[in-house]
């Protein structure tokens, strides 16, 4: 079985700056992958090199096996990609729009499925309205629709949730994760890390165009920062505990490290011990947004 994107050692210099050092990375069928990094790391650039509207200095990209400069043409129709910006022709229709996508893909019978697209993508009511018309939550959505009107099964979003409402987030996420049950590929680049935290399965992480970490989401995230158990109690919390304790926070809770569950049963007997009563106890995860900048201030590179 092919992987769905395959990235061997591209590298990518712009003048003086190496925006790609040597990237590496593969995305598995059917697989939801986050693409991470913080503003100028190379996440735009390494899509358009697999998007074919850049070319890479050295190193490959397959798409489900077709290489993406050789095989252009079937890699192309493998992929759909929503870009960042937002370019399109003003003077067509919503209908129009995608009615032309279409055609670029040959498919000249696709209005069930570009009706389907538009119910989904809440655009029903917009479909005879121009593109210059529309707001740019609703361009956005445009852009998705269009990226999606050859069922690719490699999808990739480059940010498509920037200045879009609460609404179409939801209701784009819910259309995407349906998406991905059916069996699409989908690798998204996003700077909300909640996004990234609750749907993708497998994150790399990019600084300066090198991988900084190609992890499962909840290895990553158990690596970088250990659990807290955080409890409030009736009593002050003697000495000795105290020094077990990673401090007071400001809304009086004390706070344990938690780097194993097994640790939890010791810690409440030596509260009972003590005599003190818990008011209140909750364990947190590290999120996504911890690991990210404790990832970017360490600067650790892959192996
Ligand atoms: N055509 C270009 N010419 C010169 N420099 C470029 C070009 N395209 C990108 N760069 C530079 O390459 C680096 C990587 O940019 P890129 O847009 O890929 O980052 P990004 O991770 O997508 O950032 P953001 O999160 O801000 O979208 C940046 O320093 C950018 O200024």
């Amino acid at each position: 079985m092919s992987a769905a994107i395959d990235i061997q050692s591209v590298s990518k210099r712009f003048g003086a700056l190496q925006a790609l050092d040597q990237v590496s990375l593969t995305v598995q069928e059917g697989e939801f992958f986050a693409l991470l990094g913080p503003n100028g790391a190379g996440k735009t650039t390494l899509i358009s090199i697999l998007a074919g509207l850049t070319r890479a200095d050295s190193g490959t990209i397959h798409v489900m096996g077709h290489d993406v400069r050789g095989d252009y043409r079937a890699a192309r129709r493998k992929l759909g990609i929503v870009p960042q910006e937002l370019v399109f022709d003003p003077f067509f229709t919503v209908r129009e729009t995608l009615q032309f996508q279409s055609g670029y893909f040959g498919l000249r019978q696709n209005e069930a499925w570009i009706d389907e697209l538009l119910v989904n993508l809440g655009l029903d009511s917009k479909a005879n309205h121009n593109m210059r018309s529309l707001s740019g939550g609703m361009k956005r959505r445009v852009l998705v629709a269009q990226a999606l009107v050859h069922k690719p099964p490699v999808i990739v979003l480059d940010e498509p949730t920037a200045g879009v409402d609460v609404e179409l987030r939801q209701s784009l996420w819910e259309f995407i994760q349906r998406l991905n049950r059916q069996g699409h590929a989908i690798v998204l680049t996003t700077h909300y890390l909640e996004e990234a935290e609750a749907l993708c399965s497998r994150i790399a992480l990019l600084k300066q165009g090198r991988v900084l970490a190609l992890e499962d989401k909840q290895k990553l995230l158990s690596r970088a920062a250990p659990r807290q158990v955080l409890l409030r109690l009736a009593q002050p919390l003697p000495e000795a505990l105290r020094q077990r304790s990673l401090g007071q926070q400001p809304d009086g809770y004390w706070a344990f490290e938690l780097n194993d569950v097994a640790q939890l049963e010791p810690l409440l007997h030596n509260l009972r011990e003590a005599a003190l009563t818990i008011q209140d106890l909750s364990i947190t995860q590290p999120s996504l947004e911890q690991v990210f900048v404790q990832m970017m201030q360490t600067q650790q590179v892959a192996a």
